[in-house]
């Protein structure tokens, strides 16, 4: 069984303007099923997949369970820039208390559905990697068909290990891949930052088979920006919708310490900020996650911070500013 907490005014605190220069006091605090349609307003919302069971049973460090919360508190404290008439909502969070990950992955997929529906857009804070699977799922439904979604994974790993074993945070992309085969559609993947120091050659052999695009992390980065671009370019344009999930994993441990598997040789903020508004400006963004972020091995906030930047970049520039 999984469970719903709903959004805590607590998460948010920060200097006071007493005229919405902080984001904490731009937010509002809202049950799932309050939200509402408000068509006429720019809504984004905020949501938290607070589970790190996918992560113990891949054999990783726990923590990232705490991950949405320690996100929402260093995003408070950063000024808003929004409009006025944009809203930004904190939905809560699905947990995961009794390790029924499938539990919590589905109750996420309901929830995507429900934020899609009253057409807010979804800023997902992890949590193990297994938020995409029940991320994806959400779109998927709400969409109706895997056809046209792009999904791009900003991360070290593939995630494309077989579910043999049962599911966990290495699996998702593999558990989508083979459902999408098995309703006769391909798995439109592209992952950026792949070392070939944390995947092995099963794993390439599997991105072979189901044709992922992935650019590898010696040329993840600003001065190789041409040819990222191009391939950036020819995904985007033969999908409809994208789908973002960034596992903060892909960083170099060097700015983010947090998380259960570090990264010394990862990629830097730079290029993942480039790629980013490439995707937000081509319009077809549709969902965004931020996975992996784990507060139990994090060094001074570093990596919440950093989560919490790409979150304030991401809502801001989905609204125009
Ligand atoms: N979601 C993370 N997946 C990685 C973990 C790697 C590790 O624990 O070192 C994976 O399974 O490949
Ligand atoms: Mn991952
Ligand atoms: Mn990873």
């Amino acid at each position: 069984m999984s469970s719903y907490r709903k959004p805590h005014p607590d998460n948010w605190t920060g200097r006071k303007s007493g005229n919405a220069l902080y984001l904490h006091e731009k937010v509002e605090c809202t049950a799932i099923e309050d939200t509402g349609s408000h068509p006429s307003q720019k809504t984004i919302a905020i949501l938290g997949y607070a589970c790190d069971e996918g992560v113990r049973r891949n054999q990783g460090r726990i923590g990232a369970a705490e991950g949405p919360d320690a996100i929402r508190k260093q995003l408070g404290k950063m000024p808003n820039h929004l409009s006025p008439e944009v809203r930004l909502i904190d939905v809560g969070s699905v947990e995961c208390p009794d390790g029924d990950m499938e539990a919590a992955q589905n109750s996420l997929s309901e929830k995507i559905v429900d934020l899609l529906s009253a057409r807010t857009i979804p800023i997902v804070l992890g949590g193990g990697h297994d938020i995409a699977y029940g991320h994806y799922n959400g779109i998927k439904k709400h969409l109706g068909s895997p056809a046209s979604i792009g999904i791009i994974n900003f991360d070290a790993h593939f995630d494309l290990r077989d579910d043999e074993n049962g599911n966990n945070s290495g699996t998702p992309f593999y558990q989508i891949a083979q459902n999408n085969a098995s309703e006769g559609h391909p798995l439109n993947y592209l992952c950026l930052g792949i070392r070939r120091d944390a995947n092995d050659s099963q794993l390439f052999q599997t991105a072979e088979k189901f044709g992922v695009d992935y650019v590898e992390s010696e040329g993840f980065n600003t001065s190789s920006w041409a040819s990222i671009e191009k391939i950036l370019r020819q995904f985007i344009d033969e999908m409809d919708h994208l789908y973002v999930t960034i596992d903060m994993d892909g960083f170099s441990s060097a700015y983010v310490p947090g998380v259960s598997a570090p990264s010394p040789m990862g990629f830097s903020p730079d290029i993942v900020l480039k790629c980013l508004k490439t995707f937000i400006e081509s319009g077809k963004l549709i969902s965004l996650d931020i996975a992996e972020m784990n507060p139990t091995y994090d060094i001074d906030s570093h990596t919440a911070k950093l989560a919490a930047s790409l979150t304030h970049y991401a809502l801001h520039s989905m609204t125009g500013k």
